[in-house]
C-alpha cells in the first residue's frame, strides 16, 4: 500500500474538510488535548449555515471556538463527558450539558449505546511508514469511537508526542476521511499546580505512611492528588508502579527521582500504564517515544478486575463534600455542575479488590466561597442537587488534615461519628447536633 500517495489524496483545507458537517450533525471533538483547533476554527465560520450540531468533547482546556460567539448555542449544542473550567463555562453560557458517565463504560457507550458519530474531528501525530497516526496523549475511547464513526477528520499537529500503546492508539490513513494539516501549534498544557499547602501537607503526611514500596499508584483529577504525588516524589518510597486513568506531572516527578521501576506489578510490567495524559510540556516531553508508559484503552485501564489483580493497589482522589451517611460528591455543589464522575468510582471499587490495596478520597476540611464564608465539607446531607460520585457503600479511606477514618465495615452512627472527627473543629458541634436530629449519633464516651 503506497501510504503516502493515499495520504495526498486524502489532504485539503480545514474549511474544505468542515463543509461534511450538516446540520443536526453528531460531531465528536474527542478528548482533552486532542480537540481539533484549524477544524474547530472552520466549524466556527459555518455557523450560520448550520443549526442543531452536537458537539461532545470532554476535560476542554480551551474555549472552543464554535461556543464563543454570544449566539452560539442556536448553531451548536456542547456534550461534556467530564467539565473543566471551560466546559463549566460553556455550560453556564447555557449551550453546554454533560454527560455523566462512569469513565471505564465509556468506550462501550461508543459501541453499544450511541448512535455512530457523524464526524470525528481530532488531533494526531504526523503519519508514520506504516500509514498510521498516533492518538498521542488520548487513548481513551477513541478507537471505538472511531470505528464506528461515519466520517474521520485528522488534523495533524507536529508536536503532539508519540505514546506507545497497548492497543486503541493510532488510526490508519486507510480508515480516514481527511488529512488536515494545521499550524502546528505548542500543546495545551495544565499547569501542575502550585506548591503544597499546609493542608495538601498534612493530608499527604497522612496518606504516605500508607503506602508501601511496591505499590502500584493511581492519582485522580484536581489539586491536592498531585500535591501528594510531588510529596510521594520526595518521600523514600521505592519500587513504586502506575496504572491511572490520567498521567500527569508528578509520576514524571517520580520517575525522574527513581522511585518508578514497575516490577512488582503483576500485570504490564515496567510500564506506567494510563489513559490520557494532561500537563507540561515536561510530560509531554517525557511521554514521547518512551518505553516506560503505555497508553491503554479507558475500559483496560479503569476496569475493576484489572485493578484486582495489581497488589498493593492505590488510589488517591479529591472530593467537594462528604455527608454523615459516608455519601461522598466529586463532582457538582448543588445543581452546578463542577467535574464529573471521571474514573473516581472505578478506582475506589478497583483499588479495594486489589490484595492489600487502599482508596483514598481526600479533601480539606473546609472551603472558602467567593464571598469568603468559609463551609465545612462535611457536610450533614449533599446540599440538594449535589451527586452521590461514590456511594457509602464503596468508599474506604477519608481523609482531611484532621485525619484519616476507614469507613470499611462501620454502622451508620460510626460513620457520622468518623466523619465528624476529621471535620473541622469549628464545625463539629453542629455536626454533631446534626446527627442527632438524624438518627444516627449514639451517645458514647468521646
Ligand atoms: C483521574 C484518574 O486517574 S481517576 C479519578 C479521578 N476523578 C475524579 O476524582 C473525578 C471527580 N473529581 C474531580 O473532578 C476533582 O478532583 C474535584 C473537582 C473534586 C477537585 O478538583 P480541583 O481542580 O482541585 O478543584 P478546585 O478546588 O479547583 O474546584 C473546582 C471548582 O469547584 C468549586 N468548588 C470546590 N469545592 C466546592 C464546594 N464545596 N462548594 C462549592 N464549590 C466548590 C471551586 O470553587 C471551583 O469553582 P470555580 O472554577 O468556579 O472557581
Ligand atoms: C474523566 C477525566 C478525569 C477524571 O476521572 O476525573
Amino acid at each position: 500500500m503506497d501510504y503516502q500517495a493515499l495520504y495526498q489524496q486524502k489532504l485539503t483545507t480545514a474549511d474544505e474538510a468542515v463543509k461534511v458537517v450538516k446540520s443536526g450533525d453528531w460531531v465528536d471533538y474527542t478528548w482533552c488535548t486532542n480537540h481539533p483547533i484549524a477544524l474547530d476554527k472552520a466549524l466556527a465560520a459555518r455557523q450560520n449555515e448550520l443549526t442543531d450540531v452536537k458537539v461532545r468533547g470532554g476535560v476542554t482546556m480551551w474555549m472552543p471556538e464554535i461556543a464563543k460567539a454570544e449566539d452560539a448555542g442556536e448553531h451548536f449544542a456542547w456534550h461534556s463527558w467530564h467539565c473543566s473550567g471551560i466546559d463549566r463555562k460553556i455550560i453556564a453560557k447555557g449551550m453546554g450539558y454533560f454527560s455523566p458517565m462512569r469513565y471505564s463504560e465509556l468506550p462501550r457507550f461508543y459501541r453499544e449505546h450511541l448512535d455512530p458519530v457523524d464526524v470525528v474531528m481530532l488531533q494526531v501525530t504526523p503519519m508514520d511508514k506504516h500509514g498510521n497516526f498516533n492518538f498521542g496523549l488520548a487513548c481513551s475511547h477513541l478507537a471505538d469511537m472511531l470505528a464506528r464513526a461515519k466520517r474521520v477528520i485528522v488534523e495533524v499537529n507536529q508536536n503532539l508526542p508519540w505514546v506507545y500503546g497497548l492497543t486503541g492508539t493510532e488510526i490508519n490513513i486507510q480508515d480516514v476521511t481527511y488529512v488536515v494539516e494545521g499550524d502546528n501549534p505548542p500543546i495545551a498544557q495544565l499547569s501542575a499546580g502550585g506548591p503544597a499547602t499546609e493542608v495538601d501537607k498534612a493530608v499527604a503526611n497522612l496518606v504516605v505512611p500508607q503506602i508501601p514500596n511496591g505499590a502500584c499508584l493511581q492519582l485522580g483529577i484536581g489539586g491536592m492528588p498531585n500535591a501528594i504525588g510531588a510529596m510521594i516524589a520526595q518521600s523514600d518510597l521505592k519500587d513504586l508502579s502506575v496504572h491511572t486513568e490520567m498521567y500527569v506531572d508528578a509520576f514524571v516527578d517520580m520517575a525522574a527521582a527513581g522511585k518508578i521501576t514497575g516490577r512488582h506489578k503483576a500485570l504490564d510490567k515496567g510500564r506506567q500504564v494510563f489513559a490520557f495524559a494532561a500537563g507540561t510540556q515536561k510530560l509531554y516531553d517525557y511521554v514521547d517515544r518512551n518505553p516506560d508508559v503505555m497508553a491503554a484503552p479507558v475500559d483496560y485501564t479503569n476496569d475493576v478486575h484489572v485493578m484486582a489483580q495489581i497488589d498493593n493497589f492505590i488510589s488517591i482522589n479529591n472530593a467537594i463534600d462528604m455527608d454523615l451517611f459516608g455519601q461522598v460528591n466529586a463532582e457538582s455543589a448543588g445543581i452546578k455542575h463542577i467535574s464529573g464522575t471521571g474514573g473516581q468510582l472505578d478506582f475506589a471499587m478497583g483499588a479495594y479488590l486489589s490484595k492489600g490495596g487502599k482508596s483514598f478520597i481526600c479533601m480539606s476540611s473546609t472551603v472558602t466561597g467567593k464571598d469568603g464564608t468559609v463551609k465545612s465539607r462535611i457536610v450533614p446531607t449533599l446540599t440538594p442537587g449535589s451527586i452521590c460520585t461514590d456511594p457509602r457503600s464503596c468508599t474506604h479511606y477519608i481523609v482531611t488534615e484532621y485525619g484519616m477514618v476507614c469507613m470499611k465495615g462501620l454502622s451508620t452512627w460510626q460513620r457520622a461519628e468518623a466523619a465528624i472527627s476529621i471535620a473541622h473543629p469549628d464545625f463539629r458541634e453542629q455536626l454533631i447536633k446534626d446527627a442527632e436530629k438524624m438518627g444516627i449519633w449514639r451517645r458514647s464516651n468521646k
